[in-house]
């Protein structure tokens, strides 16, 4: 099965580039302010050019408002919106009918009954991304670098795509893999050597542990 990798957070073009040599399919912008990671949209569109015709160039947002939005799709021209705030399933309804973009909807996971948050975004949301709830006193609704128990994705049904995302990093993905079996997989502080700083030789060093995890899993 493939796997589809995800790099977030993106801000350089060494990083972009580490991202792409690797193999990623998705390279992810962040649009929140007071994130260490935030990307101006016009820098963002600057930097996603690399990645057009190999990876799918993902804008990530917060309960944003439509100009906000306008401004990100009109400047980056996203391939795909991750909205990662409270959004309502009307809400993505709403968004992907007016920039005719696939979304992502973002939900934090703790325990195996936070699932049923998925119920009423299935048939509206493209797909789900899967976080760990963001740690007391963080301003970060993701990128916080914790991860949650990913058994509890083991009995999901295959027909749900999601990405699987929160604390991962070269030493736990093979666990990651192992336990949830993901259709994808995102991270972010587990490749950077400081909040926002992506580290290339980190980046190239997941993948090598992704390639290292899949190998063993077929022998
Ligand atoms: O990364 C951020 O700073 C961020 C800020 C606000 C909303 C979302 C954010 N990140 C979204 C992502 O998709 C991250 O890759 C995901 O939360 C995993 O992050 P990490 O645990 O650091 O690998």
């Amino acid at each position: 099965m493939a796997l589809d990798i995800k790099i977030c957070g993106l801000k350089t073009d060494q990083a972009m580039a580490a991202a792409l040599a690797g193999g990623a399919s998705h390279v992810g912008f962040i649009f929140f302010a007071k994130s260490p990671r935030y990307v101006e949209p016009a820098e963002a569109g600057r930097l996603r050019e690399a990645a057009r015709g190999r990876a799918l160039a993902v804008a990530v947002t917060v309960d944003a408002t439509d100009a906000f939005l306008d401004g990100i799709v009109e400047r980056m021209q996203p391939d795909m919106l991750q909205l990662h705030g409270s959004e309502t399933p009307e809400r993505v309804a709403e968004l992907k009918a007016r920039y005719g973009l696939p979304v992502m909807k973002a939900l934090p996971l703790g325990e195996a009954s936070d699932l049923d948050r998925m119920e009423p975004f299935i048939g509206i949301a493209d797909r789900f991304l899967f976080d760990a709830k963001p740690p007391k006193g963080s301003e970060l609704p993701g990128g916080n670098g914790v991860a949650f128990d990913w058994r509890i994705l083991a009995g999901l049904d295959g027909g749900v795509d999601y990405m699987l995302s929160g604390g991962l990093n070269a030493a736990n993905i093979g666990d990651a893999l192992r336990l949830a079996n993901p259709p994808g997989i995102d991270i972010s502080s587990g490749v950077e050597s400081a909040p926002g700083v992506k580290d290339p030789a980190l980046i190239e060093q997941f993948f090598r542990a992704v390639r290292a995890a899949r190998d063993d899993r077929a022998a």
